[in-house]
């Protein structure tokens, strides 16, 4: 138009500042090691994590994998529990009293999902909740909703932990915030509303779910969105209020019918990057930052286990 000369900066589309999940990974599983080499020098002891997993679903497989890699980097033994898709109730039951009772274990996680002929209720409180490195046993729940759980007494569930780190990590507060979060799962949704709302975040939190039936509005009043619902694609760039920080945590495997080929696909539409202010890619995001919790909360465990302050 005359008279009118775009410049490429006015016309070059925006990009959400990278909530980079591998770099915040990286830095947190360096300051472990060191807290892990303090234990082995003086206190004699190396920390141990197990896993279990039931049956042969490939992205519980390649998560597991990843725990056992993250531990071999960092300096922590680790221990696997393969067990066949039709264990009994009662044979998985008798493993989970073996590693309470394993003094090498310090702590251990179940893979989930379990196959559904499995009490996952009952086979999480089975643990000893001291054990728990997933702070999914229902002691650990509690001390969260009651608002009485810090390092200094009982784990943190790994995502949403991973999620306040990866924020608090990048300099962005939350006080006053309205969080969107969508996904009301035992894992994600409801431990990371008990988190974002407590003091220290101070976040007005909104737990959207399949039965919600105002998601556009929700979405258009947002500060941040935290989408781990596991629909690929379901929040669209237009959808976002601009400036919108969002996490896009769920991720689904999708096989194209016609090559086969089988690549990872978030919650979050890419060219949400257009809109949002700061954005977790997807993969290296979240996922990074909920193995890199882990490691964490076996770290805690097993300087709570000799009288150290974890972290201190
Ligand atoms: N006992 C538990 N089971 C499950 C949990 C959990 O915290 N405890 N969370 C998820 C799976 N999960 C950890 O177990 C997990 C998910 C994703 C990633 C990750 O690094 N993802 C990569 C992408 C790679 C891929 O998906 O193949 C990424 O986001 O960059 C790590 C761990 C359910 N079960």
């Amino acid at each position: 138009m005359e008279g009118s000369v775009e410049t490429a900066e006015e016309t070059a589309p925006a990009t959400a500042q990278l909530l980079d999940g591998i770099q915040a990974a990286k830095d947190i599983k360096a300051e472990l090691a060191e807290r892990i080499q303090v234990l082995k020098d003086e206190h004699g002891i190396t920390p141990g994590l197990a896993t279990v997993l039931v049956g042969d679903d490939p992205a519980s497989h390649s998560y597991v994998g990843g725990k056992h890699k993250d531990c071999a980097q960092v300096g922590i033994n680790s221990i696997r529990r393969d067990l066949p898709a039709d264990i009994s109730q009662e044979e998985l039951e008798k493993v989970i009293d073996e590693l309470n009772e394993d003094p090498a274990v310090t702590g251990y996680i179940v893979q989930l999902p379990l196959p559904k002929h499995l009490d996952t209720n009952a086979v999480l409180e089975r643990i000893a909740p001291e054990k728990d490195a997933d702070g999914l046993h229902p002691v650990n729940l509690g001390r969260l909703v009651l608002n009485v759980s810090d390092p200094m007494t009982s784990p943190l569930p790994c995502t949403p932990h991973g999620i306040v780190q990866l924020l608090v990590r990048n300099g962005l507060v939350l006080t006053g915030k309205n969080v969107l979060v969508i996904g009301r799962g035992v894992t994600v949704g409801r431990p990371l509303g008990l988190l974002l709302t407590r003091r220290q975040i101070n976040a007005t939190v909104t737990l959207a779910h399949t039965g919600t039936v105002n998601l556009p509005e929700l979405l258009a009043e947002a500060d941040v969105v935290v989408a781990a619902a596991g629909f690929p694609g379901m929040i669209k760039a237009a959808e976002l209020k601009p400036g919108a920080i969002v996490l896009d945590v769920g991720v689904t495997r999708v096989t194209d019918p016609e090559t086969g080929k089988t690549t990872l696909s978030g919650d979050v539409e890419k060219d949400a990057a257009s809109v949002a202010s700061w954005m977790s890619p997807n993969p290296g995001g979240v996922g990074p930052m909920t193995r890199a919790m882990l490691l964490a909360n076996v770290v805690e465990a097993a300087e709570r286990s000799v009288g150290i302050l974890p972290g201190a």
